[in-house]
């Protein structure tokens, strides 16, 4: 298992008696605006931490996990990222850098881009790109570092059907290839039927239903 949570309690937000989550597997996470979707993104990469319960990644209590450690290897893709100043090539590279990685050849960042569907040059200026590109800049700086689980926060709200298809697509076959973990908030039923291999629906901060596709 990638995940499990006992008894997890945030606040009066998200309430989860017992949830598992498979390793190298695509699990979607569906569930109504303001059911706790993002907060239980959040809690699995340890951004926040539960009132109660426990979460275990790999088998260890996340609490004991040192949280840089953890963020090396739980990346998150939130609804709005940020992107940096500089060009598109700047902003794969300073991800590089902060995981202390080691640069890489322009070829490869041209092709990380194609993956993410952004089919924009390394030089162009990453501030005039739209939201939705600047969305998948983020996506591809991810990709890049190759984490050993991906956490996607509605990574196609701001891009219309066809090239969220694509993009979701891509990832998904990116995440299988490489044999990696990928969590993913998603806003329809058929997105997650059509790709994950688990599909868990949140409601009112509780897990109501969960289900291997
Ligand atoms: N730090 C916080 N303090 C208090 N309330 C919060 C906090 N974070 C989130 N909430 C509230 O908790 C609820 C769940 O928020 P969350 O962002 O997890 O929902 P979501 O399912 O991701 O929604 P959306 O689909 O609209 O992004 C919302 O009502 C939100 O206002």
């Amino acid at each position: 298992m990638a995940f499990q949570l006992e008894q997890v309690q945030y606040k009066d937000i998200l309430k989860i008696d017992k949830l598992q989550i498979p390793e190298a597997k695509i699990t979607c996470i569906i569930g109504e605006s303001g059911s706790g979707k993002t907060t239980l993104l959040r809690l699995l990469n340890n951004l926040i931490s539960p009132d109660e319960g426990s979460i275990f990644y790999k088998g260890r209590n996340i609490e004991d996990i040192d949280p840089i450690q953890l963020r090396r290897e739980v990346v998150m893709l939130p609804q709005n990222p940020t992107v940096f100043s500089g060009s598109v090539k700047d902003n794969l590279l300073i991800g590089l850098e902060f995981a202390e990685k080691d640069k890489v050849r322009d070829d490869v960042l041209s092709e990380i881009l194609r993956l993410a569907q952004l089919d924009k040059p390394l030089s162009t200026i990453a501030s005039t790109l739209s939201g939705g590109e600047k969305q998948r800049l983020a996506l591809a700086r991810i990709m890049l570092l190759e984490p050993e689980v991906i956490l996607l926060d509605e990574p196609t709200s701001a891009l219309d059907e066809g090239t969220e298809e694509r993009v979701i697509e891509s990832v998904v076959e990116f995440a299988k290839g490489k044999t990696r973990t990928l969590i993913m908030v998603v806003h329809s039923k058929s997105i997650a039927q059509r790709f994950a291999d688990v599909a868990v629906t949140i409601q009112g901060g509780g897990v109501v239903a969960e289900e291997g596709l």
